[in-house]
């Protein structure tokens, strides 16, 4: 018999057909208490678990005793209770890697469009208001051999540095909790700590996992530390900054702009101020948001789902120490 999986993100007719090949697919919306009751049976009898969003925790865990791997769509993995998983022998699989390159796209439009004011000026055109030459209310900052400080040197921080160095001529500093030689060789990129990073940057970049360690690592106190004229460019998670502190910080000058693709409360709620600021650049979670790399992420879970059922692990795997 095959093993029962849960499925709670629709996947390409491909990859279904291949989960089905090697599992007995429950497909659900979500994971929610709701959904969970709904599919009671189905979700004691599963072995996996694969999909994205929602809590994975003690609770939903105690509610799946037959579940032996978790396969999440995504690089980050804030939304699991690890240790949880570990109390259980619970396989967390993760699709890293394959969408580093767009993230760092992403990251790089950000700071392109809040540096030149792309979409406030689109809108302004848009909206009819382009008629004389435009003067200085209208001009941006300069990205080109300005300092970029990387907040988390990994996979995307890397991608990211490359393109800033090679493309922009930028100087790159960057604070992880190691060093990156490999950044330093080939980028240039100078370590720092916290302060020194934000005080030299004129973009600052995060991508940050969310742990506890991370949690409003940008507050009021840190922005402060920022030059007026810095931009603030966030794709690791919205919590790793204070969002009330940030939108004060915009307000009032303390810095010039900022780039978003996560927040707190996802999807941001349409009423939040900081919406409401010409200075914000604000996308919709879409870091790694492209038909090739969306796919790849969907491929590689699928695989990783098969890899650990069929106890092959060999890669993307959070917890590989509780293998049995
Ligand atoms: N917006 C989006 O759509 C997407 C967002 N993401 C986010 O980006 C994050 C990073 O992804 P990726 O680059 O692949 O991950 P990596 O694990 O490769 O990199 C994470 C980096 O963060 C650093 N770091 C972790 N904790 C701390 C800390 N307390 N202080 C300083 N540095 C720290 C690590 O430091 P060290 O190297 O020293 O260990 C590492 O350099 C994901 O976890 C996810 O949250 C990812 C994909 C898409
Ligand atoms: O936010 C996206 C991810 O893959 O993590």
């Amino acid at each position: 018999m095959k093993p029962a999986v849960i499925l709670y993100k629709s996947l390409p007719d491909d990859l279904r057909a291949k989960l089905d090949d090697h599992f007995s697919v429950t497909e659900v919306d979500d994971i929610s208490a709701e959904t969970i009751q709904q599919h009671q049976a189905q979700f004691e009898q599963a072995q996996g678990l694969l999909g994205s969003g929602g809590k994975v925790n003690g609770d939903l865990l105690a509610k799946m005793p037959a579940l032996r791997a978790c396969s999440t769509v995504s690089v980050g993995y804030d939304n699991f209770d690890v240790d949880a998983l570990n109390q259980r022998n619970v396989l967390l699989m993760h699709t890293p890697t394959v969408l580093t390159e767009t993230v760092a796209d992403t990251m790089m439009a950000l700071v392109l469009s809040t540096a030149r004011r792309v979409t406030e000026l689109d809108k302004w055109v848009k909206g009819g208001e382009w008629k004389a030459s435009i003067g200085p209310d209208h001009f941006g900052i300069d990205v080109h051999h300005k300092t970029l400080g990387i907040l988390g040197m990994g996979r995307i921080g890397l991608a990211l540095a490359q393109r800033a160095h090679f493309g922009f001529g930028m100087n790159i500093l960057y604070n992880a909790r190691r060093q990156h030689e490999e950044a330093e060789t080939r980028f240039g990129a100078r370590a720092c700590d916290l302060e020194t990073l934000l005080k030299e940057s004129d973009f600052v970049c995060i991508s940050l996992p969310l742990t506890e360690q991370t949690h409003h690592m940008i507050g009021a106190a840190q922005l402060k530390l920022m030059k007026p004229s810095a931009i603030l460019i966030n794709a690791g998670r919205g919590p790793v900054v204070d969002e009330q502190a940030l939108t004060a910080a915009l307000k009032d000058g303390t810095i010039h702009a900022a780039g978003l693709d996560v927040f707190e409360v996802e999807p941001v709620p349409a009423d939040a101020e900081i919406l409401t600021l010409p200075n914000v650049v604000a996308l919709p979670h879409i870091g790694s948001a492209t038909h090739e790399t969306r796919y790849g992420m969907a491929r590689d879970a699928v695989d990783n789902l098969i890899a650990a059922l069929s106890g092959k692990v060999e890669k993307n795997c959070v917890n590989p120490q509780i293998q049995r």
